[in-house]
């Protein structure tokens, strides 16, 4: 006979209140005082364990979940649960934080541990996971199972029925199982005290044999510290103390004789048989077939996506290259752009009088590369005429419809538009129809370079528009190609994903069947110790 080991945990203080009462903690006494420090009479408990703000998840596992666990794997039934007002630190001592991890956490990893370290026996564990909730009880394991009825039987006592049981091989595979069905729960309050009657309810029931049946028990009791949640604390610490007084008779569950022993793994054997070769071999089987095509589709789809990007990363290639010639094609007209507008600007200086080859094959002008320099500047109006002796500053003036041989008067009035000069100080006359030709020729030429600098310049335009066109498909291209990229990434991701939890059906697979093939062979060698030992007790030495 055992008590039930109570303890109760203070979670740190939320508010930054001043309160006119107080919890005190003397060792394992917890007492509420008025703010002389005056205990207040009546309010006053005692437990075996009570956890200061500061205390760690660790700490609590030691002290009060350690002892359990290692009972549990010697054969006795052990039950650890929390009780508390809302949000006073369940959750938290149950699952804890990353840096300081809950007892449940604590109590998978010791277990295979322990197990691990225990040779000379063979441990089968399974997990279940279920919750309560409205007084219905849920699988959480199996959305399917739901509002199960509980059960009692004299072999398994007071249990869920229908329960989903996943036998696990160590500690990550419970922590996920956990996970998965933490996914599926969107309400982790099971001992909401105020929803929940103690007495009657289907908790109470479950919880049977370890508030005062055939268990090891511990109960952690959370509290808030804060003034405004003195009323709830004083209740859970009533509680506390009911539980306190409860008294377990914990036995190591089962000692079996021989033939007991016989009949228990007779039948387990036929339930791993039936398991093998039933229902549940032909699920695991269609789920390996299943991930294997999975694996080989992802691999394909991988091989698809690769190539794929192997052609997008050619046409890039392509056309980065098209994109670099236009550029240079650009280039290249925009130089010669400017260099003809250069030599434009010279021509429009030149004097009628004064064109000589050494400017003209300066300018690109001769005979034979005239139509070599597309982008000339157009003419003004009008053809200029510049007489360099008459002044220091230039007399400009429309050039005369017909130039003769002889200057005269008016001509020179004409040629200076109305300014009149000494005829005596002329040094040279207009030289007639040779200069008339040559105009009406460098006009022509003129016109012809026009039209190539306008057929150029379009040209050069839709250069442009092309090369523009050309690098917006470039960053589409970029674009898909980044798209390409982590879309296989993640098909990779999912492939490793998929391989994993190949690799863990067959562990289990595997481990499932050592297990059936040592149970069969242990089966046997019972099986003819006992029929030797028949035929033995059976022979003519024992008649007599
Ligand atoms: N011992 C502690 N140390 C640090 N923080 C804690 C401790 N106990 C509780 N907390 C914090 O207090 C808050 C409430 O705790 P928790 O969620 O565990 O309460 P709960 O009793 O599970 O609440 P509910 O019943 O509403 O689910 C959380 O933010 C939690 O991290």
């Amino acid at each position: 006979m055992e008590k039930i080991a109570v303890a109760v945990r203070f979670r740190p203080s939320i508010a930054e209140e001043t309160s006119d009462r107080q919890w005190r903690i003397d060792d394992n006494r917890i007492s509420l005082h008025k703010p002389l420090g005056t205990p207040i009479s009546g309010v006053s408990f005692a437990f075996d364990h009570v956890f200061e703000e500061s205390s760690t998840n660790s700490s609590i596992y030691d002290i009060l979940i350690k002892s359990i666990i290692h009972a549990a794997i010697e054969g006795f039934n052990g039950t650890a649960f929390a009780y508390g007002q809302t949000s006073s630190g369940k959750t938290f001592t149950m699952n804890g934080s990353q840096a300081d991890p809950g007892i449940i956490p604590q109590a998978v990893r010791d277990i295979f541990y322990t197990t691990h370290m225990i040779k000379n026996r063979e441990f089968l564990i399974r997990v279940s996971y279920m919750e309560i909730y409205n007084e219905e009880i849920n699988d959480l394991l199996s959305l399917v199972n739901q509002k199960l009825p509980i059960h009692e039987s004299l072999e398994r006592g007071v249990y869920v029925a229908g329960l989903r049981e996943e036998i696990v091989n160590n500690a990550d595979q419970v922590l996920d199982l956990i996970k998965l069905g933490e996914e599926a729960v969107d309400r982790i309050q099971y001992l909401g005290w105020a929803h929940i009657p103690y007495r009657d309810s289907k908790l109470t029931r479950i919880l049977q044999p370890a508030l005062g049946g055939n268990a090891k028990t511990s109960i952690i009791c959370t509290v808030a510290p804060e003034e405004v949640h003195i009323e709830e604390t004083k209740g859970t610490l009533q509680f506390a103390s009911r539980a306190k007084r409860i008294t377990n008779c914990a036995q190591v569950n089962e000692i079996l004789t021989d033939t007991a022993l016989l009949k228990r793994q007779k039948q387990e054997i036929e339930e791993l048989r039936r398991k093998l070769q039933g229902h549940h071999s032909e699920v695991l089987e269609q789920v390996i077939l299943k991930q294997r095509n999975d694996m080989h589709k992802s691999e394909l789809e991988c091989e698809k996506l690769a190539m794929e990007l192997e052609e997008e990363r050619k046409s890039h290639q392509v056309l980065k290259l098209r994109i670099e010639e236009q550029q240079k094609r650009i280039d290249c007209l925009n130089e010669l752009l400017s260099s003809n507008q250069a030599s434009c600007s010279i021509h429009e200086n030149f004097h009628s009088d004064s064109v000589s080859e050494e400017m003209r094959s300066k300018n690109c002008m001769s005979e034979n590369n005239i139509f070599a320099t597309p982008t000339f500047k157009a003419m003004p109006d009008h053809f200029v005429m510049k007489r360099p002796n008459h002044s220091k500053g230039h007399v400009l003036s429309p050039l005369p419809v017909n130039f003769t041989n002889i200057a005269n008067e008016d001509l020179w009035e004409q040629l200076n538009d109305g300014f009149t000069t000494n005829l005596d100080a002329l040094q040279m006359t207009p030289i007639g129809t040779d200069l008339q030709e040559r105009t009406t020729m460098e006009r022509s030429q003129v016109d012809e370079l026009k039209e190539q600098y306008a057929i150029l310049e379009r040209k050069c335009g839709q250069l442009r528009d092309e090369n523009s066109s050309l690098a917006q498909t470039l960053s589409l291209s970029k674009q898909d190609a980044v798209l390409l990229r982590a879309e296989k990434e993640e098909l990779v991701r999912d492939l490793n994903y998929e391989r994993l939890k190949m690799k863990d059906l067959k562990a289990a697979i595997r481990s499932f069947s050592l297990a059936f093939a040592e149970r069969e062979c242990l089966l046997n060698s019972l099986y003819s110790t006992s029929k030797a030992m028949i035929e033995n007790y059976s022979s003519p030495r024992f008649s007599d």
